[in-house]
């Protein structure tokens, strides 16, 4: 099916659930509730932010992915030099920024696979910006755009991820707090070219990448 919007034309999606899809409400009790994240584990942020950032500031210095340290790219570029903060802000709240992000290798594969594995609900668990004129209209569009319409059922946008129950979070944030201090899930840090030189607890663990074993995980969570 086919509406529009104003000038953007949409397809209509099913008003299926992903709960008809695979069974009752009752038994979602043994269903493994994987909570995938967005920018940095499917959407490339830092390679579209520095691509966005040189092709805009040509003329300023930039901090090559392989030299990012920290979660926050304003925070670096602040230290950098101070004006550079807001540039790197400039970039992410302009439109066409999220939408425009490639996906990391295998990771919708890995959902799409995910999603279609018995016993298993798969969420994409993402936190917009403050500056919402675009970012979560993007997000949603970046979901229909590579995984198709019927994903956008999973979505689940929040600014506070401590409180989504899920077994497993995967998440290239290496600290995700919010009100919530005992999250139901396990965190799993994805690694990212910012998180990559930390070392962790010897309890938490890492997804080296979408050929690491994200498969093994699952299943190190399953009753
Ligand atoms: C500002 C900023 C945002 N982000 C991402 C994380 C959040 O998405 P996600 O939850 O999908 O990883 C989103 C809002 O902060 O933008 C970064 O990855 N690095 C940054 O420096
Ligand atoms: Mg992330």
């Amino acid at each position: 099916q086919v509406g529009t919007i104003g000038s953007i034309s949409v397809r209509l999606c099913s008003n299926q659930s992903a709960h008809s899809r695979k069974g009752t409400v009752s038994t979602a009790d043994r269903m493994l509730r994987v909570l995938v994240d967005m920018d940095g584990v499917l959407a490339d942020f830092e390679g579209g932010f520095l691509k966005k950032y040189r092709a805009r500031y040509p003329d300023e210095p930039f901090i090559a992915l392989d030299d990012r340290r920290g979660f926050w790219v304003s925070l670096q570029y602040g230290q950098l030099r101070s004006d550079l903060c807001e540039k790197a802000i400039s970039i992410w709240e302009s439109k066409g920024f999220f939408i425009d992000l490639d996906p990391l290798p295998g990771g919708v594969e890995a959902v799409k696979e995910m999603a279609r594995m018995d016993d298993t609900d798969v969420f994409i668990c993402t936190s917009p910006i403050k500056h919402y004129k675009h970012c979560p209209y993007e997000k949603y569009a970046w979901v229909e755009k590579h995984l198709g319409c019927d994903f956008l059922e999973q979505v689940i946008l929040t600014r506070d991820k401590t409180l989504i129950a899920g077994d497993l979070l995967i998440d290239d944030k290496p600290d995700i707090q919010g009100v919530e201090s005992t999250p139901a899930w396990e965190h799993i840090l994805f690694t990212a070219c910012h998180n990559k030189h930390l070392s962790i607890g010897a309890s938490q663990r890492r997804l080296l990448s979408w050929s690491d074993d994200w498969r093994g995980i699952l299943d190190s969570k399953r009753k």
